[in-house]
């Protein structure tokens, strides 16, 4: 059986392309489209339930999965809904604060919920290699991390770059809060060697680029992912939706669930 979609922030970049993907997918069926913007013009004509809200949308159609890629605010706004109505929900939003995090936690034990900062199977794989090379590189190397993203973005570091910077510091033993530089300037002294920097460059029409830096004595490694198209994070949410409804609340699900990496 088909498996019937929501998508709310459906006019956005993640959600257009979101869209698109999901009317080609013998998977799935476009179930309804969410978008309170300007951005609606053309989500009326696509032949399924359009809004101004998840909430309308919600009462039309029923046992559907909602894909959220919208603003933190409006993303907790669709985890409340979804743990008052047990609907299962994929949230790709990034800029959350940690306790909007727990607020997420909270509601996946009412309701099915995944949340991924960066839903590529290649930054998720790397997530799960990553501690490996920081234990046999050992503590002489000094972890960086650089992000650049296009110039619309509103979130900084992005969650993606958060997310690996957790990584990075588990692996150390340490807490990223803790050990976390967000911006260097001025006679900022020897760096310390428990920190991991976290640089943000903002341009163009990037989609989104990471690379963690190893710097050693004499020598330094450097990883990066380069996602070529919003494409690589869509087919990953149409992924996690599918895999989605056939789980239970009780924990927010992440991309390492669903891959088993
Ligand atoms: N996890 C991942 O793999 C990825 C995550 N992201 C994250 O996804 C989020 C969205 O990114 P992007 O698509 O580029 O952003 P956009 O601004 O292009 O899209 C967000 C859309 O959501 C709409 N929106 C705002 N509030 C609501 C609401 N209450 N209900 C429904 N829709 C709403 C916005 O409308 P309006 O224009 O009026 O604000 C907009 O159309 C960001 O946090 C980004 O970091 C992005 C790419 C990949
Ligand atoms: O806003 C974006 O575009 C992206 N956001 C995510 C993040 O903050 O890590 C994922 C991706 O890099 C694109």
């Amino acid at each position: 059986m088909k498996c019937p979609l929501i998508i709310n922030g459906a006019g956005g970049r993640m959600g257009a392309t979101l869209v698109r993907l999901a009317q080609s997918d013998s998977e799935l069926t476009l179930a309804g489209v969410v978008e309170p913007s300007s951005r609606a013009q053309g989500l009326e004509g696509l032949g399924c339930p359009f809004g101004k809200s998840l909430g309308e949308v919600l009462k039309t159609v029923k046992g559907a999965v909602v894909i959220d890629f919208t603003s933190p605010e409006a993303s907790l706004g669709t985890a409340r809904l979804a743990a008052e109505t047990g609907t299962a929900a994929v949230i790709g939003t990034t800029g959350f604060t940690p306790e909007q995090l727990d607020e997420l936690r909270a509601a996946a034990r009412q309701a099915p919920l995944f949340w991924a900062p960066n839903m590529s199977v290649g930054i998720n794989t790397l997530l799960a290699v990553l501690p490996e090379l920081v234990k046999k590189l050992g503590p002489a190397y000094d972890l960086e991390i650089m992000e650049i993203h296009h110039n619309k973005k509103k979130d900084a570091p992005s969650g993606t770059a958060l997310k690996l910077g957790e990584c990075l510091a588990e692996a150390r033993g340490w807490e990223l809060r803790e050990k976390a530089c967000c911006c260097r300037e001025g006679i900022i002294g020897e760096r310390p060697r428990e920190e991991i920097g976290l640089q943000t460059l903002r341009g163009g029409d990037v989609v989104g680029d990471h690379t963690i830096y190893f710097f050693g004595p004499g020598e330094r490694i450097e990883v990066t992912h380069r996602a070529h198209s919003r494409e690589t994070f869509a087919q990953g949410a149409l992924r996690a939706a599918k895999w989605l409804k056939d789980q239970k609340p009780g924990k927010l699900y992440s991309m390492a669930d669903m891959l088993r990496v």
